[in-house]
């Protein structure tokens, strides 16, 4: 940490910022010395070279680059002439001060953003968030210590008798204290099929805790930034700042230039015959058992089995049933998108009819006339207001599926960043997301020409109009694409219906497929 005099007065006259969640969650690392020995964001010279030769400057080791980027107009206001005045002061997601970057670098990345290299001081305990009681700095953990030997382990996903054992064993086989780490950086934890709301993965491990040996249990903001061998570096780097001797890791002899010994968990196996798990090449093929799959796992719990005792522990199994219901009763996004007058509206009011008939599931309906007189009113077609439009119907969306509820949405919504915006807060609330494209050409949409929009748009009459004189960024991946020029409105809605009948989000029996 750094000691830098900061008096209170050049502190209240600092411009405020708040950082992305994963460039608070990194602060918060710094903050708490987790990320030693880095005392701040780093320059957009060491970042760079961090990237391309996984060294900071003075020449030591260091997986990922640790960066703050703020918009031009702060930093203009960051820039002081005077050196000591050069702070910038830092606000959480709720705008109340958690620290402050003593600003040594200013580096432009381009017209609108600049990074900003410098130490960092806390100058507010973080108390707000979930599962608070579970944080702690390295300091801390270490006092809860109860052996020489740490072995620590990232837990990426719940805790099944598989990874019990696989923890025990190693834990025992060194006679070391476990320090389970459980990364919150990320709104969502794990990786397709399986993935939970980062609280959801705690609370699986807190049920798992009673057949831990003694183990500390924390949360630590690590994100996943996408390259697992540099995540897992910085994890090693993590671990060996709480003190751990040995990394339990799935992802190869990762100790990222510290001392802490990786450790490769062995692949147990289930035996039939006492019903224990122990290294799958001791047991007998006969008798073998291999564990589940997540892709398994999260496919019984979609159909809403239960996950067998043999695998998972009950207490893990009902956090689980709970946290990922059965598609029947979970929450669900159906996002349309297509060119005007392609006939998403049309097909999402049949949807949306028919299940208010069947009565199976409660349903929203958010209608591009609605939409844009209520929770959009004010916005128009510029690539930013057409932003705000779809992220906010994106938002609403995810809450009505938090909720357990299927809402069903049909802007334009031309731009892929946005459908993924849309797509991870369905994610994060723990719903489900089913893009479906509305791909009719656009002759036929222009033909169709219902409010003759098209035709002002060819005149010139209304600029930036999609599919003429602005963009449509066509999927490519959507669950489902439908050509209302080939098939009927009833013939489209149908389709819909059984995808999402095959799918499991609605029951079989329905009336809407006679
Ligand atoms: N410039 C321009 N471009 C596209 N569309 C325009 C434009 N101006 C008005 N309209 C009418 O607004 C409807 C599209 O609004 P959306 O909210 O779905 O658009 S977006 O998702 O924000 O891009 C769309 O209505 P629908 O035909 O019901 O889709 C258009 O008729
Ligand atoms: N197979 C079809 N599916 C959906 N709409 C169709 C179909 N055939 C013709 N149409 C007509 O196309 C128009 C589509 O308009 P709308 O649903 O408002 O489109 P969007 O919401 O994509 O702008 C409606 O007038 C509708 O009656």
């Amino acid at each position: 940490m750094s000691d830098w005099v900061l008096p209170d007065e050049i502190l209240a006259e600092a411009p405020s910022h708040t950082p992305l969640p994963h460039e608070l969650a990194d602060l918060e690392l710094l903050l708490c010395g987790a990320y030693q020995p880095l005392t701040g964001f780093m320059s957009a010279q060491e970042a760079r070279q961090v990237s391309e030769a996984a060294r900071l400057l003075d020449g030591s080791s260091w997986p990922t680059p640790v960066t703050l980027d703020i918009p031009t107009s702060i930093a203009e206001e960051v820039d002081h002439e005077e050196r000591r005045r050069r702070v910038l002061r830092i606000t959480d997601a709720e705008g109340a001060p958690v620290a402050a970057v003593e600003c040594h670098q200013l580096d432009p990345l381009g017209p609108d953003m600049v990074r900003v290299g410098g130490p960092v001081r806390r100058i507010a305990e973080a108390e707000t968030g979930i599962f608070s009681d579970l944080r702690a700095t390295p300091e801390e953990a270490k006092e809860t210590y109860t052996k020489p030997r740490v072995l620590a382990h990232i837990v990426q996903g719940p805790l099944h008798r598989p990874q019990l054992a696989q923890i025990t064993r190693a834990a025992h086989t060194l006679a070391a204290h476990v320090l389970l780490m459980i990364p919150t950086g990320n709104a969502v934890a794990g990786s397709p099929p399986l993935r939970l709301p980062a609280a959801a993965l705690v609370r699986s491990i807190l049920a798992a805790k009673d057949r831990l040996p003694a183990a500390t249990i924390i949360t630590v903001p690590l994100s996943q930034r996408g390259d697992k061998i540099r995540d897992g570096l910085l994890s090693a780097r993590v671990a060996a700042a709480y003190g751990a001797t040995h990394l339990l890791t799935g992802s190869g002899a990762l100790s990222g230039g510290t001392k802490v010994r990786a450790m490769l968990p062995r692949e147990l196996g289930y035996d039939t015959r006492d019903g224990q798990w122990r290294a799958i090449d001791e047991i007998e093929p006969p008798f073998q058992r291999a564990g589940l799959t997540d892709a398994e796992v999260a496919d019984m719990l979609d159909r809403g089995f239960g996950l067998p005792e043999w695998h998972t522990p009950p207490a893990v199994a009902a956090e689980l049933r709970r946290t990922r219901p059965p598609r029947r009763e979970r929450g669900l996004v159906v996002f349309f998108t297509g060119l005007s007058g392609s006939g998403k509206s049309t097909i999402a009011r049949g949807v949306h009819e028919t299940l208010v008939e069947s009565g199976d599931r409660t349903v929203s309906l958010f209608d591009g006339d609605v939409v844009r007189q209520l929770l959009s009113s004010g916005l128009g077609f510029s690539q930013t207001d057409r932003s705000t439009n779809v992220r906010r119907i994106g938002y609403v969306a995810a809450e009505v599926g938090r909720h357990g509820g299927i809402a069903l949405a049909c802007p334009i919504a031309p731009y892929v960043a946005d459908r993924d915006v849309a797509k991870a807060l369905a994610d994060a609330a723990g719903a489900d997301f089913v893009l479906v494209h509305v791909a009719t050409p656009l002759e036929v949409c222009e033909a169709r020409d219902r409010k003759g929009l098209y035709a002002k748009a060819r005149a010139g009459k209304i600029k930036e109009f999609t599919g003429i004189s602005d963009p449509y960024e066509e999927p490519t991946n959507p669950e489902l694409t439908i050509d209302t020029s080939k098939i009927s409105v009833d013939q489209g809605v149908d389709k819909v219906m059984e995808y999402l009948t095959d799918g499991g989000w609605l029951e079989p029996s329905g009336l809407h497929l006679g």
